[in-house]
């Protein structure tokens, strides 16, 4: 890839001693606002009215230049659209999002909400899921703008905030809007993946891990209805015990392995070289090895997510009283769909596996999972991360396409674009992964700082990004 052309005037990622304090201040400052979503009716609204006044005061520039334009969309989320010099030049999107989970404050080594640093790490919730990125991404701005940078490729800034209970209100909003004004993407960079440190045995060094697709969902919610009655005589079998052994059956019953289908095998044979004698022969041949390279990766819990679609009973609920025999028992399932199923061939699936007519399914919310983004030479967006990855982290080999096992607002965007990245500048340990959504979130300083830096380079090589010219024989 060549990306001499056009590069007038390159800005150095280097921020001097008050520009590095009042970035991590400003991150501090955002966890400390409690923007948690419970449910989509249930946000915190007077938080992410905060939260809007906070990015105000803490990025003056950004609000104040003649070429960006902000607006307010589903009363919280933001949309800027930064008019770069060259309209030739297709827009891009930078995206994150300012709502989190709920953080009660048992189990955290320091409150969620208070954004202590400690150790050299801010610690909060949020501080990787996603204000981290939220931050970096406006930090990064402000920076180059008041080193009166000027963009030549126009992009958008969309930052959703009900990412965790779904972007209706959003970035569906945003996405609409975006539509309506007959816009069309380059490229969409969202969280998501991570450079991953740690979290495949005998691979020693860590690997960034762009996803190019991210798994389908569905919230299914099992019910079971039973005549109620004294529990001095109880039936044979109530609401309660039937639906438990529909659940059990469900997680004693795997869905099928799906290796072999999707960017997973890329992913490997990609990695094959960073792994010694034998597993580097094993990866280089998976038409061989396949078998025993997907069964070795069900074995773990996180690798086993990326090979099939997974289950997870987040919710149970049944009865009201002791002695009572409760007339109905509910359960939620949450699965995330592998991108070789649909959600038709996976609702098939279980009601086979519960095979029980008293069991009722109700479909909550469902979504396929997502079309593959192009990784090849050609992708702007995924050369340009990998450019800028191998820039911020020499350090780091291997970049490789993968799924992504969470979701992502970007999900609402596939009306504007067909390149869609999620990546995290920042580095994941298997420890880190279990904070996300669980205890003890927390960012390094320096880490933080990186990711400020690897926006700040990103945004100036999309600017100077040259096409590939074709090969002769490709005309
Ligand atoms: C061979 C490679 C081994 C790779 C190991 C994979 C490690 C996984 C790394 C990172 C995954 C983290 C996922 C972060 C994105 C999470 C975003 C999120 O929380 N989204 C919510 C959306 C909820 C929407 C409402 N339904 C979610 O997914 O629940
Ligand atoms: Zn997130
Ligand atoms: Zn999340």
């Amino acid at each position: 890839m060549s990306t001499g052309k056009g590069r007038e005037r390159h800005i150095p990622s280097q921020f001097n001693q008050g520009e590095r304090f009042a970035m991590k201040e400003a991150l501090k400052g955002a966890i400390q606002i409690p923007t948690v979503s419970f449910s989509p009716d249930d946000i915190n609204t007077t938080a992410l009215a905060e939260f809007g006044e906070f990015i105000r005061t803490v990025f003056p520039t950004i609000f104040k230049t003649r070429f960006i334009q902000h607006e307010v969309i589903g009363e919280y989320s933001h949309l800027f659209t930064v008019q770069g010099s060259d309209p030739s030049l297709q827009p891009y999107m930078l995206m994150a999002h300012s709502d989190v989970v709920p953080a009660p404050d048992e189990g955290w080594e320091v409150p969620p909400f208070s954004g202590l640093e400690h150790d050299g790490f801010i610690h909060g919730r949020g501080t990787l899921d996603n204000k981290n990125s939220l931050m970096a991404i406006l930090q990064a701005l402000e920076l180059l703008l008041i080193r009166n940078y000027i963009p030549r490729r126009s992009f958008f800034i969309a930052l959703g905030h009900d990412e965790e209970v779904s972007g209706q209100n959003g970035a569906q909003k945003i996405s609409a809007l975006l539509q309506a004004r007959g816009v069309k993407l380059a490229f969409i960079v969202d969280e998501g993946n991570f450079i991953l440190d740690g979290f495949i045995p005998y691979l020693k060094k860590p690997f960034a891990m762009i996803a190019v697709s991210e798994k389908g969902g569905i919230n299914l919610r099992l019910q079971v209805n039973m005549t109620p009655g004294h529990s001095s005589a109880p039936p044979k079998e109530t609401s309660i015990g039937i639906l438990a052994a529909a659940i059990s059956r469900l997680e004693q019953t795997p869905l099928p392995n799906m290796f072999g289908s999707g960017p997973l095998k890329t992913t490997l044979q990609e990695l094959a070289n960073e792994f010694p004698f034998p597993a580097n022969i094993v990866l280089r041949n998976l038409w061989l090895f396949g078998p025993l390279v997907s069964r070795l990766m069900e074995r773990n819990y996180i690798t086993n997510a990326l090979v099939r679609t997974t289950m997870a009973l987040t919710m149970f609920n049944a009865g009201v009283k002791m002695n009572v025999i409760p007339p109905m028992a509910q359960a939620i399932i949450n699965l995330r769909i592998h991108p070789a199923q649909t959600v038709q061939e996976v609702l098939e699936l279980i009601k086979n596996i519960v095979a029980d007519d008293r069991v009722q399914f109700h479909v909550l919310t469902a979504f396929d999972p997502l079309p593959v983004s192009p990784s090849d030479h050609q992708a702007l967006g995924y050369q340009l991360l990998r450019q800028t990855i191998q820039s911020i982290f020499p350090e780091v080999n291997t970049i490789a396409p993968g799924i992504c096992i969470g979701n992502t607002d970007s999900r609402h965007y596939t009306n504007l674009t067909t390149s869609i990245y999620r990546f995290n500048p920042v580095y994941l340990h298997p420890q880190d992964f279990r904070s996300i959504h669980g205890i003890n979130e927390k960012i390094s300083v320096q880490a933080y700082e990186t990711q400020v830096k690897f926006i700040f380079e990103f945004i100036q090589n999309a600017d100077t990004y040259q096409e590939p010219i074709p090969h002769l024989h490709e005309l």
